[in-house]
């Protein structure tokens, strides 16, 4: 396998199949290398998404969205008529999951068989259900075997993967880790600045809630071994996307400093 170093990254980026959306090319990777992980953890607001996705830029990395597949699923079941709360009948709808999600940054989109679900799973009917669907193992065991593919088939230098489980699960021995935090009540402001014509109270409440339901499941409140954390409880959203390449970029002089024996 050809090594692939955050040093290439910045140029390197071309689409094709069905995973990954149109990006321009600056560079070639070489085939058969795989790309760089950085794995980012964090809960329910803590900016996984935001951050990631503009790291990803920054970086000229792919950037993918676990949580999406997940609330996908909840979408696809509640569709079909499904009682999320019981996981027979969500392992039932999970042999027609037909998923589809981009991985560029710039053209973000996802898709269930042939309809586009990019709005539809941020919806509050189906944020309420996700926790039903992902604490089933069946479900969680295929959709990681997904994200690994997904990840190995992008022809990026690296993705940014960020969801609850990254860290530990999916990609334990990514060369970067990051656990993005910041305390409850900026993480439900933050929230409910974007979701304005909810009642603020209710979307603190149900952030909360679906924390307490996904730490049942994964742990992403505190920090495996080798995991770095970001608190942005204080920072702006520019500071950190710039802490976190900070991490990035300290992980990776630490790696190849390890592996030229320095
Ligand atoms: N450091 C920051 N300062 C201010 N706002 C931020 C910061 N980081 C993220 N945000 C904003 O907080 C909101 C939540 O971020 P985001 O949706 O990325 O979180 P998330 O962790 O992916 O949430 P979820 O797990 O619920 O999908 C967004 O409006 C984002 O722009
Ligand atoms: N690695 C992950 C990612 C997500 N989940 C579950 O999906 C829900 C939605 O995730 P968002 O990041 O879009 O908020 C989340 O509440 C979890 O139930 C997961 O289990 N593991």
């Amino acid at each position: 396998m050809t090594d692939r170093s955050i040093a290439d990254a910045s140029g390197a980026s071309r689409a094709s199949g069905a995973s990954e959306a149109a990006a321009a090319s600056a560079a070639e990777v070489p085939a058969g290398s795989a790309p760089v992980v950085i794995a980012i953890d964090g809960p329910a607001g803590s900016g996984k998404s935001s951050v990631s996705k503009q790291v990803a830029r920054r970086l000229g990395y792919g950037f993918l969205d676990t949580g999406a597949a997940y609330r996908a699923l909840a979408w696809h079941a509640l569709e079909h008529g499904v009682e999320t709360a019981d996981a027979a009948s969500v392992l039932d709808v999970l042999g027609e999951f037909d998923y589809a999600i981009s991985l560029d940054p710039d053209v973000f989109w996802v898709r269930v068989g042939t309809s586009d679900v990019t709005a539809a799973i941020r919806e509050p009917r189906v944020t309420d259900a996700v926790s039903g669907v992902a604490r089933v193992p069946a479900v969680r065991e295929s959709v990681n075997d997904l994200f690994r593919a997904l990840i190995a088939a992008s022809d990026r230098a690296g993705v940014v993967v960020e969801g609850r489980d990254i860290t530990t699960v999916v990609a334990p021995d990514a060369p970067v880790r990051i656990l993005l935090t910041a305390a409850p009540e900026v993480r439900a402001a933050r929230r409910s600045a974007e979701l304005t014509t909810q009642d603020a109270a209710a979307v603190a409440a149900a952030l909360h809630r679906r924390d307490a339901k996904d730490a049942a499941v994964v742990d992403f409140l505190t920090a495996a071994p080798g995991v770095t954390v970001v608190d942005s409880t204080d920072l702006d959203f520019e500071q950190t996307v710039d802490a976190v390449l900070g991490v990035i970029h300290a992980g990776v002089s630490e790696q190849t400093g390890a592996r030229d024996g320095r």
